[in-house]
């Protein structure tokens, strides 16, 4: 094992970067809050948060890009090319890995729109600290996947993007959950009872959250951008891999779609979808098959701002925590230290229950269970 990798495995850095992480994080969000009379007198000013939700989404692309070393490969048309990061655009991708999310993240500040990057989350993630919270700030489009309710306020939370003033990606899980074999066979059962075709690699897509986002962001957003996502040796990294460092290689295939081309009816829209997600099952297939996606590959480089912002928050915030523990030492008060060691068990508490969120074992019970089917 090299120096670097031996670095990389120790759990002294794992607890820097977690520090790090952590009291930046509750910084921005500090800051965040003070930006909310702001949302009252201008809402364009307020959109600074653009640049705050940055300094946090952008130190985890630094432990992606930088920490472990992964790779990320993109397979794509050089005209599409052209115009990422340069319009705004639906991104349909499917939901498989753990670390999808972040992957999404990296080409986004590969493309330059990290900050306005935006998603359609369950409402569960708003509570999350750090990342949920700076969500709030952000615009992020909150779901309770009950339609009853979502239709009106993802609408109207779509809406309010009309005026905004960067290019964003907004992202869309349209199997509103992550793969499990369970979740597999039951979504099969389903589109079994619909006359659907069977897929092999996806659930089946919900179409309403996709129809509302289409009409919502008509003359807003330019394109829909049909995403597929592979590891490669059937790998499956979680965020713990990455934290120690392994390096792993994805596999990103996207297809540009003019919105024009997607269609306005929700029946036809809904029947468009489902058409998509069994092409996409035929781009996993082939995947599977030969290890590659179909097409060129143009592969935008990894950006040095990443890990700029994130060696400045670490440069920021070792001083203080060396300081503090020279002073505690110092003191050697007993009460004092067993304060400091008990504030730093909540806070590894803390970041174990958010990288538990992240857990696919640990996901919610959506999608799994048996619903009455009625073949008609
Ligand atoms: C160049 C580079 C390109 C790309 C780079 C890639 C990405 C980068 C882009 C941006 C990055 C940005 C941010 C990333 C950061 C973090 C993201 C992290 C995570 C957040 C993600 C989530 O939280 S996912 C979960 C929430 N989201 C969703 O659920 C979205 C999808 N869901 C919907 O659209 C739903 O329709 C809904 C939520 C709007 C409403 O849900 P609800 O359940 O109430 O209604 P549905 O209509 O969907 O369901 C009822 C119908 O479904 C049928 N049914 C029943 N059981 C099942 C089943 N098991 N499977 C499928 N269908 C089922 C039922 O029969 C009903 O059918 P109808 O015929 O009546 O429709
Ligand atoms: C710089 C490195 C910092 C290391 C410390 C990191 C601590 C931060 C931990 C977690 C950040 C999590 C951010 C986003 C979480 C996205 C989770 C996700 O993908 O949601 C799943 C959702 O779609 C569907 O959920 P279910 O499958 O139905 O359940």
């Amino acid at each position: 094992m090299g120096f670097w990798q031996g670095l990389r495995s120790q759990f002294l850095c794992h607890l820097i970067i977690c520090y790090v992480f952590l009291v930046s994080g509750l910084i921005i969000n500090l800051v965040q809050i003070c930006t909310l009379p702001l949302w009252l007198l201008n809402k364009q000013v307020a959109r600074v948060n653009i640049r705050l939700g940055y300094c946090i989404s952008s130190q985890m692309v630094a432990a992606l890009e930088w920490w472990s070393g992964t790779e990320c490969t993109l397979y794509t048309d050089p005209e599409s090319y052209r115009l990422y990061g340069k319009e705004n655009a639906v991104v349909v991708l499917n939901h498989r890995f753990e670390m999808d999310f972040l992957c999404g993240w990296t080409f986004c500040e590969r493309f330059g729109v990290l900050g306005s990057s935006k998603v359609m989350a369950k409402k569960e993630l708003r509570f999350l600290p750090i990342i949920g919270w700076m969500w709030y700030f952000l615009e992020i489009v909150f779901c309770k996947r009950k339609w009853e309710e979502d239709r009106r306020t993802v609408a109207e939370s779509l809406q309010n993007l009309h005026d905004y003033p960067e290019n964003f990606w907004f992202l869309l899980f349209c199997e509103g959950t992550r793969f499990t074999p369970k979740k597999h066979q039951i979504s099969m059962q389903v589109a079994e009872s619909k006359g659907l075709p069977k897929l092999k690699y996806h659930l089946l897509p919900r179409t309403k959250g996709f129809w509302v986002t289409v009409q919502n962001l008509r003359g807003t957003a330019a394109a829909v951008y049909d995403s597929n996502l592979n590891f490669r040796n059937n790998q499956a990294p979680t965020l713990v891999d990455i934290l120690n460092g392994k390096k792993y290689h994805a596999d990103l295939y996207v297809r540009r779609i003019p919105l024009e081309e997607i269609p306005e009816d929700e029946a036809e829209c809904a029947t468009w979808l489902h058409k998509l997600y069994q092409e996409k099952d035929s781009f996993q297939e082939h995947y599977t098959q030969t290890g590659r996606f179909p097409g060129p590959i143009l592969t935008p480089p990894r950006r040095p701002w990443a890990l700029m912002n994130w060696l400045f928050w670490t440069c920021l915030l070792l001083y203080p925590l060396g300081l503090f523990l020279a002073l505690l030492i110092s003191s050697g008060s007993t009460l004092t230290i067993l304060a400091s060691v008990a504030l730093c068990v909540a806070a590894s508490l803390a970041v174990h229950w958010m990288i538990g969120q992240t857990e696919i074992n640990k996901g919610s019970s959506y999608g799994n269970k048996e619903v009455p089917l009625n073949n008609n």
